[in-house]
């Protein structure tokens, strides 16, 4: 059973990206432009953190490398490539940066290879100018990579098998480092002979095959990696030589190094398991029911609560993360009618596994799953009446969402107000960054006042995917924040406009 608290918008939205997200793009380790998108998207989120600095707790993985691609360590069309990756997802929200989606990145790129899947935490800051250019270069010496890697929070032991658990995957690419890969019929000298997350790395090191260029490249200063693995007399080599150290060491490496964010940031509890879902065994015959209580002071439900049995069910699609990890689930979904008078204040859920055996409450830790209300002032978004209008006319397709948000109280003098919030950059070319711009809404002509209900829209534009909703009655002011517009149109009605 999930220990979780709703609600928490960040852990929530976290753990759907991992589990159920979008970022699927590296199952099955594909090849791009000769290395791996893995190794793209690996190499990223180290050079992003390699402007921490312990001394003074400044820089980490802060998407600060968006603004640092013209500096000479971070040549390489990956770095763009990838980037270009995270702003077209489009899941950066008002809360969960492109610093967040990067990290993201790092452990989709590691399981994808078949390596171990990190624990993930969110709520890193991105920044919004470069940091310091410290991210180790091959021709430098062994001391100034130590004291790099030591103002990132990294001993020498950890230095040499965080080097192995990057340069397990990809290599180095010939017209960026002419004088490190000489043979110009060559794009990409890979670390390694397999392109997976394992180490090869390593046992080629330590048996003398490898063909790693910063081992055995022609040009002696720019052996980096040879002058790293051999630092201890290769005891730490040694040591990863087993995989199930090498996995749990670059695991343990890796968490770190995407958890490295300026000191004044604040990381979630990691995630490990996808704590959205309560039912962990396979419950062949279970019956799950929904109930809520209304508001206090109304008693238009029984004491032990309004009550509603899952309407149907549906497999969970997971991500190579869940898969990696054996997960199955099904989604249990309610149709649940709810008195408008007497409201709702919390709902709750019992599993029945049908044996006899007692009920499982599912109530977020006894507090059940409250539902705020203030019965001067609320409002939400209406599923039912809002829509998604497609226009097609010959040779052009248009769509948009025609948002509808129910007010409740004194709302014929209420204004109504949004912040939308589009995660997608047009530009070409980091820094990709958000845009939000505000929408007032309107009285909705098509839905007269209902109940105690008045009705206000607006159309926004399908890029749209996160709202912030104010509502303003004479001086109360009440705001729904970060409500997940791209979740809910999954639910609005679907309009299909085809002129004649
Ligand atoms: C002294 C430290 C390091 C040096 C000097 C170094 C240097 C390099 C160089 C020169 C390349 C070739 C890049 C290209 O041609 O695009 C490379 C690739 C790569 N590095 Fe490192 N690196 C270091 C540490 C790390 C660490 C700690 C990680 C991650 C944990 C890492 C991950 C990668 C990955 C995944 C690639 C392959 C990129 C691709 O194939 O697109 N490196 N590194």
């Amino acid at each position: 059973l999930s220990t979780f608290q709703w609600p928490n918008p960040l852990l929530s939205y976290a753990d759907n990206q991992l589990y159920e997200g979008n970022l699927d793009l590296t199952g099955g380790c594909p090849t791009r432009d000769d290395t791996t998108i893995s190794a793209q998207w690996l190499r990223v989120a180290y050079h992003d953190m390699s402007t921490h600095n312990v001394d003074d707790g400044t820089g980490g993985l802060d998407a600060s490398i968006m603004y640092e691609l013209d500096m000479p360590q971070n040549v390489g069309e990956g770095m763009a490539l990838s980037l270009q990756d995270f702003n077209g997802f489009g899941i950066v929200t008002p809360f969960f940066g492109m610093a967040d989606v990067i990290a993201l990145g790092a452990v989709f790129a590691v399981v994808g290879c078949g390596g171990p899947v990190i624990p993930y935490s969110a709520g890193r800051i991105d920044a919004s100018t470069a940091g310091p250019p410290t991210v180790p270069q091959p021709q430098q010496n062994l001391t100034t990579h130590i004291e790099l890697f030591r103002q990132q929070g990294f001993n020498e032991t950890e230095m040499i098998a965080l080097v192995a658990c990057g340069h397990t995957l990809g290599g180095v690419r010939q017209v960026d480092f002419p004088l490190i890969v000489t043979d110009t019929s060559t794009d990409v000298d890979t670390f390694d002979t397999t392109p997976a997350y394992d180490n090869t790395i390593v046992s080629q090191y330590l048996q003398n095959t490898t063909q790693d260029v910063l081992v055995v490249g022609p040009n002696v200063t720019t052996q980096s990696d040879l002058r790293i693995f051999s630092s201890d007399g290769n005891v730490t080599m040694q040591s990863l030589l087993s995989s199930d150290t090498f996995s749990d060491t670059c695991a343990a490496l890796l968490q770190r190094m995407i958890n490295t964010v300026p000191s004044t940031v604040n990381l979630t509890d990691p995630i490990a398991e996808p704590f959205q879902y309560v039912i962990k065994d396979p419950f062949a015959s279970a019956t799950v029911t929904m109930l809520w209580a209304d508001q206090q002071g109304d008693s238009f439900c029984p004491s032990t609560g309004c009550s509603v049995q899952s309407s149907s069910i549906q497999p969970v699609f997971f991500t190579i993360t869940g898969k990696a990890q054996n997960l199955t689930a099904s989604w249990y979904l309610f149709n649940a009618t709810i008195n408008s008078t007497s409201s709702i204040s919390k709902f709750w859920f019992e599993i029945n596994n049908n044996d006899g055996s007692d009920p499982i409450v599912v109530d977020n830790g006894g507090s059940g799953f409250a539902i705020e209300q203030d019965p001067s002032l609320s409002l939400f978004v209406d599923f039912m009446r809002s829509e998604t209008v497609q226009l097609e006319t010959p040779g052009d397709f248009t769509a948009f969402q025609k948002v509808v948000v129910a007010v409740l109280g004194n709302a014929a003098s209420a204004t109504v107000s949004m912040t939308a919030f589009t995660p997608f950059s047009t530009a070409l070319a980091p820094p990709f960054t958000p845009t939000t711009t505000s929408i007032s809404l309107e009285l909705d002509e098509t839905n007269p006042p209902e109940g105690a209900f008045t009705f206000f829209t607006a159309n926004v534009s399908f890029s749209v995917t996160f709202l912030d909703i104010t509502a303003n009655v004479g001086s109360t002011s009440l705001t729904v924040e970060n409500f997940n517009l791209a979740a809910a149109i999954d639910s609005f009605t679907l309009i299909n406009v085809i002129p004649s």
